[in-house]
């Protein structure tokens, strides 16, 4: 069953942007989104119909498992990423992963572009709940993998108990790292 428990499906957040609107990186050295981290995988997202948000994300030859294929644990950082933004811009709280599951259906070329369609599908307290599946190289083209997972919400604090201290110094000195600023999330 999922998900696995009741939920409510809240509306989107008032000041998610409308849909269409392309969403900049939430961190500028996050490994899924960052324009500053050179392999990562630059995943770009944009706003969807209701409770949904399309990534995209082309595999290149860093991202190989086997030759010419894309390595499977990083096909699961990008729905990570994939799923935790639409948590995060659509219900404009900071949230962590605490659980997720893929289906690998088939395998995904380098130079494939993966589009991604993510959905919320619910909130149980701090509990949210997201799906999406990635199709090849089209957003009709064939599914190639399945995710769901389960963020759970968290304060600001957690990020500022457990970040390394540098990191968020650097942060702190040019809030511009941050696509999302903090005071957004929490006023
Ligand atoms: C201005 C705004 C713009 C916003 C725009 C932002 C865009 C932003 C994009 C971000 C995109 C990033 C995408 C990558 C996101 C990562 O990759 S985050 C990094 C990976 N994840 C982590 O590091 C999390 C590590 N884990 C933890 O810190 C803690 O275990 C957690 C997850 C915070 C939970 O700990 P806790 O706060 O003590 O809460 P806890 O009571 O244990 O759990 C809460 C509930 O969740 C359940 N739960 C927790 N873990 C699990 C599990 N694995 N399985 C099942 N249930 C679980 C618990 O059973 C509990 O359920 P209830 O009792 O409430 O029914």
């Amino acid at each position: 069953m999922w998900p696995p428990v009741a939920v409510e499906l809240p509306e989107r957040h008032e000041d998610t942007p409308a849909p269409g609107t392309d969403l900049p990186p939430h961190y500028a050295y996050c490994f899924g989104c960052g324009d500053r981290q050179e392999d990562g995988l630059h995943l770009r997202a944009s706003v969807g119909e209701g409770q949904r948000i399309r990534s995209r994300f082309t595999v290149t030859e860093a991202h190989q498992g086997a030759p010419g294929l894309a390595h499977g644990g990083l096909l699961a950082c990008a729905f990570d990423e994939a799923l935790g933004t639409t948590v995060g811009n659509l219900l404009r709280r900071p949230a962590v992963t605490g659980r997720l599951e893929t289906d690998f259906l088939r395998p995904v070329p380098v130079g494939t572009t993966l589009v991604i369609d993510a959905r919320l599908d619910g909130v149980a307290g701090r509990k949210v709940y997201v799906s999406a599946e990635g199709r090849i190289d089209a957003e009709d083209g064939p599914v190639a993998v399945r995710a769901r997972a389960l963020f759970v919400l968290v304060e600001l604090k957690h990020f500022i108990d457990n970040g390394r201290a540098e990191d968020l110094r650097a942060v702190a000195a040019d809030p511009s790292l941050l696509g999302s600023r903090p005071v957004e999330l929490n006023p």
